[in-house]
């Protein structure tokens, strides 16, 4: 007669059907001859596993070190993206099972780590009534359905089906109680390491390269590499301390207290933090303090032809800053690391960051650095470009297109600066570690590259092309539109899903408690905030014209920016949301762009 591996009462590791999550549970009881395990997890859901789903804690955690370094693994990763689960009659993330191929291939990307147990936002309970009522009706509806997926697990939401309200209205603050899961460290297989090793060499040079090329007279691809100077030439000093001043500055505008303090969307340990949402006024404060400067004599043109000193200057204090963070990130408490970004391998690490939101004091360094440094110097760069453009080429007031450019990119800064609470509820606030890659995204990336329209149009004039400029303000317009509309519907949902304003938007509910919106911006694609950020990217490009690659630099790099962070977000979300995130895919069949992509 064979026994059960564990008994009744012990703590184990349960995998959450129709996802590849595992959670703590603990054991109820087992039944010999159906060879199942009735658990309970956190959010006393009670449900019977299969003996394979049901796993030692201390195991789990070996299994997961060395399945990240099987080759196997990495195979089942990289499909990731494409497998999808079959459609079920219900809605519900946890009535949903996937077929036994689907489901394996999941057990072993479960491996990847372990989450906190299937809780409920405040926010989203209230939303969740009314749909909790279908979901009910269509979980039991399965349950009377005898389909295939009996024969895996028998879900029994007793509770659950009992009193969902009770389910609902679990309080936010047991998840403290309870204390806080950590994810658990996946150590990154050889192509994860090979990938970091190449970008962090990969990304400076290219910089490099791009911005060389930008000061050629014809910067065209037959010219490519251009000639490299000598290295100490990009040392300067004077550049350090401008750039280092600035970064103070702007620190400074974050931390006065002016201006309002949000609160980010609840971590894992069920804890928000606040955040000084002033970009607007530090933007204004910066415009005040540049026009000072250029009252005192301060010449902006400086900034172009120190331009390659600059970005040397903000690349030195990027890997100084990524380098703080993976010291200080050894003292971070493990609740405190983003999943992910906790492999263990020093490299991966600095790279990607392992604190979620490592602080100064109240000083978000990610939330800092994303927001204002480089976003609100990339402007004060395209300000000094369109005043260089005048001076070289003796104009009474900046080109056309040059004033196109610049205003549609300060539109672009001034609109994310005015609604900085919603990149509160954007993937890398809520899910990415702060590491060097992001430092230098933020502070070298943005600033320097983005600016390049700007910095072409200086020695390269582009003629004044009447149907493309009228093309270029469409898009810029209706890009606007989308972004701006998709990005403030996704974030009013996330603090307050029972907002009045989204009563006819429809949504599906989680595992977790959130819900994913299913109508609406949300409905038409899976990312139409990329969709909008697209158009514009290609309404900043059109007046530079098509002789050069390198205004469409930016286009180009965007593109491939976005396709990576849909597969990056996929990852997420269907580790996150298991096979609702794959009920959403379905029903929403296109990422960015509708019919097309
Ligand atoms: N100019 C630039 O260089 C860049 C601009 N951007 C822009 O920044 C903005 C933020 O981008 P990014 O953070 O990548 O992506 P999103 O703002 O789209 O955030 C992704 C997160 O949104 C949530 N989400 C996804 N689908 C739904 C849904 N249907 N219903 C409710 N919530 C959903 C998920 O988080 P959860 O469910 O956990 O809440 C997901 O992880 C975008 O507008 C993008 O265009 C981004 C990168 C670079
Ligand atoms: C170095 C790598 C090649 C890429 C690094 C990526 C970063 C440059 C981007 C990651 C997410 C970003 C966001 C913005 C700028 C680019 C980075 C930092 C953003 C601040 C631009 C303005 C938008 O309105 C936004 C929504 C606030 C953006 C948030 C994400």
């Amino acid at each position: 007669m064979p026994t059960a591996r564990f008994q009744e009462g012990d703590k184990v590791m349960g995998r959450w059907p129709g996802s590849s999550l595992y959670y703590e549970v603990q054991v109820l009881s087992f039944d010999a001859a159906s060879r199942l395990y009735t658990v309970i997890y956190k959010d006393k859901t009670e449900l019977e596993l299969k003996e394979q789903d049901v796993m030692n804690i201390s195991s789990f955690q070996n299994r997961t070190r060395s399945r990240s370094r099987s080759p196997g693994r990495r195979r089942s990763r990289s499909r990731s993206p494409a497998r999808t689960t079959r459609r079920s009659s219900s809605r519900s993330a946890v009535a949903e099972k996937p077929p036994p191929s689907d489901r394996d291939a999941k057990v072993k990307d479960g491996m990847e780590g372990s989450l906190s147990p299937p809780q409920l936002n405040k926010g989203d309970q209230n939303s969740n009534k009314t749909q909790d009522k279908d979901n009910n009706a269509d979980s039991k509806r399965a349950e009377a359905e005898p389909d295939r997926s009996q024969s895996r697990y028998n879900l029994r939401r007793r509770r659950e089906d009992a009193a969902p309200e009770a389910r609902l209205q679990q309080p936010q603050e047991k998840r403290s109680e309870e204390g806080p899961a950590a994810p658990v460290p996946v150590p990154p297989d050889y192509r994860g390491k090979m990938g970091s090793v190449f970008w962090l060499l990969f990304l400076p040079v290219w910089v490099l390269f791009v911005l060389l090329q930008a000061g050629l007279k014809d910067p065209s691809l037959t010219n490519f590499p251009p000639p490299l100077p000598p290295l100490e030439s990009l040392w300067d000093p004077q550049a350090v301390g401008l750039v280092f001043l600035w970064i103070l500055f702007q620190a400074l505008l974050y931390v006065l207290p002016v201006g309002k303090l949000s609160e980010g969307v609840p971590l894992r340990s069920g804890q928000r933090l606040k955040y000084r949402t002033n970009g607007f006024f530090a933007t204004a404060a910066s415009a005040a303090a540049v026009a000072a400067a250029v009252y005192l004599g301060a010449d902006l043109t400086y900034i172009h032809s120190h331009f390659l000193q600059l970005a040397a200057a903000s690349f030195l204090l990027s890997v100084l800053l990524g380098l703080f963070l993976y010291v200080r990130s050894g003292h971070a408490a493990p609740e405190e690391l983003a999943v992910g970004g906790n492999s263990g391998n020093v490299v991966c690490d600095f790279s990607k960051g392992r604190e979620l939101n490592p602080r100064i004091r109240n000083l978000d360094l990610k939330f800092f650095c994303e927001m204002r440094p480089g976003l609100i110097g990339w402007c004060l760069i395209n300000l000094a470009l369109a005043l260089t453009e005048m001076k070289q080429q003796g104009l009474q007031a900046p080109s056309y297109p040059m004033i196109l450019v610049t205003l549609f990119q300060l539109l672009y800064v001034l609109d994310s600066l005015w609604n900085e609470e919603a990149v509160l509820t954007s993937m890398d606030l809520l899910h990415e570690g702060f590491g060097f890659m992001l430092a230098f995204g933020d502070l070298v990336w943005v600033p320097f590259t983005y600016s390049l329209q700007a910095f072409y149009l200086v020695e390269h004039p582009s003629p004044l092309n009447i149907p493309v400029l009228a093309a270029s303000v469409a898009l810029q317009l209706v890009g606007y539109y989308i972004f701006r509309k998709s990005n403030s519907e996704k974030n009013r949902f996330r603090r307050d899903p029972s907002d009045p304003r989204l009563s006819h938007l429809k949504s599906i509910p989680t595992a977790t408690g959130r819900s994913l919106l299913v109508s609406g911006w949300w409905g038409m694609v899976r990312h139409p905030n990329y969709l909008g950020d697209l158009m514009m990217a290609l309404a900043w490009s059109l007046p530079c014209g098509f002789s050069h690659l390198l205004p469409w630099h930016y286009l180009i790099h965007f593109m491939v920016l976005l396709v990576h962070r849909d597969s990056r977000i996929t990852t997420v979300c269907r580790r996150t949301y298991g096979s609702a995130w794959d009920e959403y895919c379905r029903t929403v069949p296109y990422r960015i762009v509708p019919y097309l992509y």
